[in-house]
C-alpha cells in the first residue's frame, strides 16, 4: 500500500554531509499549485541550518510571475509570444514549441546542472501549467531522461486535494499519475496540496483500503453507481470497479504526502519521502537504466556486425571487382597453393610487375614467401 510519510520527518536529508543533488520534477494539473509548492520548498530549504539553497529551473515559458528566483529560466531564452507570432500558433502550440526550442539547448543546461550537482542537495524543475505539454511531449521525455540519467531524480505529482474529493475525479487523477509513473519509471511522490483547505486523509484511506474506496464509489451520488433499466451495473460502474483494482496495484509503488504550500505544513514529510525516493532511484532505476543501456549496446553491436558482414559479402560477389570478363569463381583453385617449386609463381594478374612500378614505391617480398628466397629480385633503388 502507499506509504504516507507522516512520521518520518526526522529523516530529512539536510543533515547529510555528502552532497549528491537530487532532482525534483514538479508535475501537476493546471492550478494544482506547482509554482506555489516550488516556492514553499525553496523557502523551506533556505530556512534550514545551514541553508541548502536549491538550483531551480523554470520550464514554463508562459508564467507571468515567479515567486522565486530561478537559476535557469526558459523565459530568458525564449519569448513564447514571439514563437506564437512567428509560427502562427495558439497559446498551447506556442508553449510546446518554446519548450521544443529550449530542449535543443538542454545539453548546455545539463552541463550546468552536472557542474553544480556536487555542491547542491536539490535541483528543482517547475514544469508548464498544461501538464500534457511536459508529460506527453518529446521534449518532456528528453528533458526527464537526460536529467534522470545524470543525477538521482524523483517526480513530485502535485494534486489539488480539495478538487479531488469525488471518487471519480480522484480515480482520474490517479490514472493520470499512473500513466506518468509507467512512462518515466522514476520514483514517484503524490503530493496532496492545499491541505489547509481539505485534509488528504480521505485519499490515504482510499489508497490503503480498497473496500473503503469501493464503498465511496457505490455511494449514492457517484456516477459509477448508475444501474441500467434491468438493475444491472452500467459499463461506467464496471469500468470504475476494474480501474480501482488496477490502481490498487499502482498504489504499492508510490509514496503519498499531504502538504499545504500556503502554510508550509507537511513539507518536512515531503523531504523525507524524497530521501526514500533517492534510495529507490539507486536500487531500482539505475539497474534498470544499465540493463536498457546494455541491451541497446548489444543491439548496436549486432547491427554493426551485420552491416560489416553484408559489406564483405557484397565485396566478394561484385562481378566487376577484377575487371570485365574476369569474374570471380569461388570454385577456382588457389594458385599459390597449387604451384610447385619450379613453377612460375607470380601470376600476371596477381601482383604487379616491379618493373612497371616506380622503383621507390616498395620492396617486393612475394618471392621470399613460402621459402622461395632463392629468387633474386632486383631491389628497387
Ligand atoms: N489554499 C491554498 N491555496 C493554494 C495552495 N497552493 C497553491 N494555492 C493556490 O492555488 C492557485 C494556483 O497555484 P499555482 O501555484 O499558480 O498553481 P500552478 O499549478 O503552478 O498553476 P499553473 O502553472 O497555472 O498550472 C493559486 O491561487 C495559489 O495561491 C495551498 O497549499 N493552499
Amino acid at each position: 500500500m502507499a506509504s504516507s510519510s507522516t512520521s518520518t520527518a526526522s529523516q530529512t536529508p539536510l543533515a547529510s554531509t555528502d552532497k549528491e543533488a537530487i532532482c525534483i520534477i514538479t508535475i501537476g494539473m493546471a492550478g494544482s499549485g506547482k509554482t506555489t509548492f516550488v516556492q514553499r520548498i525553496n523557502s523551506y530549504l533556505h530556512s534550514q541550518s545551514p541553508p541548502s539553497p536549491p538550483y531551480i529551473l523554470n520550464l514554463d515559458p508562459a508564467v507571468s510571475h515567479l515567486p522565486f528566483d530561478a537559476n535557469i529560466d526558459i523565459r530568458d531564452t525564449i519569448d513564447y509570444k514571439q514563437v506564437m507570432k512567428q509560427y502562427h500558433l495558439g497559446p498551447n502550440g506556442g508553449i510546446l514549441t518554446a519548450l521544443n526550442l529550449f530542449t535543443t539547448k538542454f545539453e548546455q543546461v545539463l552541463g550546468l546542472i552536472e557542474k553544480r550537482s556536487k555542491s547542491l542537495d536539490y535541483v528543482i524543475l517547475d514544469t508548464p501549467g498544461q501538464i500534457e505539454i511536459f508529460t506527453w511531449s518529446a521534449s518532456g521525455s528528453i528533458i526527464t531522461d537526460a536529467v534522470a540519467s545524470s543525477i538521482p531524480t524523483v517526480v513530485a505529482y502535485v494534486i489539488d486535494t480539495p478538487r479531488t474529493t469525488s471518487p471519480a475525479t480522484f480515480m482520474s487523477n490517479m490514472l493520470y499519475a499512473c500513466s506518468i509513473l509507467y512512462k518515466t519509471k522514476l520514483p514517484f511522490i503524490l503530493v496532496f496540496n492545499k491541505t489547509d483547505v481539505q485534509s488528504h486523509d480521505f485519499a490515504i484511506e482510499w489508497m490503503q483500503d480498497f473496500e473503503a474506496f469501493q464503498a465511496a464509489l457505490s455511494s449514492r451520488d457517484t456516477p459509477g453507481n448508475a444501474v441500467d433499466s434491468e438493475g444491472e451495473p452500467t459499463y461506467m460502474n464496471s469500468l470504475m470497479n476494474s480501474m480501482s483494482l488496477v490502481l490498487d496495484e499502482f498504489y504499492k509503488h508510490l509514496k503519498a504526502v499531504g502538504v499545504s504550500s500556503l502554510t508550509g505544513d507537511g513539507i518536512p514529510d515531503f523531504f523525507a519521502a524524497v530521501e526514500e525516493a533517492r534510495k529507490e532511484y539507486h536500487e531500482s532505476y539505475v539497474p534498470e537504466l544499465k540493463r536498457i543501456a546494455a541491451i541497446r549496446e548489444k543491439k548496436l553491436k549486432a547491427k554493426k556486425e551485420d552491416s560489416l558482414n553484408r559489406a564483405l559479402k557484397d565485396m566478394q560477389v561484385d562481378p566487376n571487382i577484377r575487371g570485365p570478363g574476369d569474374k570471380w569463381d569461388p570454385t577456382a583453385v588457389d594458385e599459390d597453393e597449387e604451384y610447385g617449386e619450379d613453377d612460375e609463381y607470380v601470376g600476371e594478374d596477381d601482383i604487379a610487375d616491379p618493373a612497371d612500378v616506380p622503383s621507390s614505391s616498395f620492396i617486393d617480398l612475394t618471392k621470399a614467401r613460402k621459402g622461395r628466397d632463392a629468387v633474386n629480385w632486383p631491389r628497387p633503388a
